[in-house]
């Protein structure tokens, strides 16, 4: 059993917001996510869920640095006990933090996916290692003359994990890794998000998906309307949720069909 508190944590957020500010005749900003604080440590599995909108896609981009460009962040973030700021990002972002996006969109549909992967490897051995990425993620050699449209979705997550994953990487930010996947093909995947925490890498897990994210996270932060509510012991997430420690988590629980639709406490 890894303690987790004996260590700082690899990755902290401290009050973070991100506002956007709309020109709809007068200007008017919005506020997506609210005053957030959340630490991660290393090997650590925690999954962010909530509904659609609750400003969980918005989070990994402020930590990632690649927010939209009507976006501002405000608050503190820090990675390996320095502030993570433009430039450390600059560097760190593909090597030691990697972001597994929410839509295989962010493949590039005119390049062999083969190729794809290889991109950001040493070119003296990226041959090699993209060969042995293929064989870690379960694809054939052969899949690497492919083009995006020629494979299955459960391909594709494989390739976006290919692309994303690299020897040097610390913390993964997975967004919603799992929708639309055959029950298999999501056991693969958080088999391949356990397999990284295992080897020591900080997993977020961003995810609609409360069976899933109860299956790998030791910890789970639930959003609501660009709020964190809480972060509960994933544990608590079983039989009536009494040990849940927000209202809200435990109505989330016993709403679920899994659950049949009960109302809190009944
Ligand atoms: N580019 C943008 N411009 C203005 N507002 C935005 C923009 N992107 C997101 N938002 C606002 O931020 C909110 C949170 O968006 P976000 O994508 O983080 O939600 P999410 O929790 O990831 O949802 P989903 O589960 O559907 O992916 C949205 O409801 C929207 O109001
Ligand atoms: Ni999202």
């Amino acid at each position: 059993m890894i303690n987790f508190a004996a260590r700082p944590p690899l990755l902290s957020l401290e009050d973070l917001s991100v506002e956007f500010t709309r020109n709809v005749g007068r200007v008017r900003s919005v506020t997506a996510v609210r005053s957030l604080s959340l630490e991660l440590g290393e090997g650590e599995i925690l999954a962010v869920i909530g509904a659609s909108g609750s400003g969980k896609t918005l989070l990994a981009q402020a930590i990632l640095g690649i927010l939209p460009a009507n976006a501002t962040v405000t608050g503190q973030l820090r990675y390996d006990r320095e502030p993570l700021d433009e430039k450390r990002l600059r560097t760190l972002r593909g090597r030691e933090i990697s972001y597994i996006p929410q839509t295989v969109s962010h493949l590039d549909p005119l390049m062999t996916v083969g190729r794809q992967v290889r991109i950001g490897l040493d070119p003296r051995t990226a041959g090699l290692r993209q060969r042995e990425l293929f064989a870690r993620y379960g694809l054939a050699d052969d899949v690497a003359r492919l083009y995006p449209f020629q494979l299955s979705g459960g391909m594709l997550r494989r390739v976006l994990f290919a692309t994303s994953i690299r020897d040097s990487v610390r913390l993964v930010v997975a967004d919603e890794p799992t929708p639309g996947l055959h029950p298999d093909a999501v056991a693969e995947v958080l088999r391949h998000l356990r397999e990284l925490a295992e080897a020591g890498t900080a997993v977020l897990l961003i995810t609609h998906d409360i069976f899933a994210a109860i299956a790998v996270a030791q910890r789970i932060a639930v959003m609501h309307q660009g709020e964190l509510l809480s972060v509960e012991d994933a544990r608590a997430f079983a039989g009536d949720g009494a040990d849940l420690t927000h209202a809200f988590a435990r109505d989330l629980w016993c709403a679920l069909p899994q659950n049949q639709f009960r109302p809190a406490g009944a």
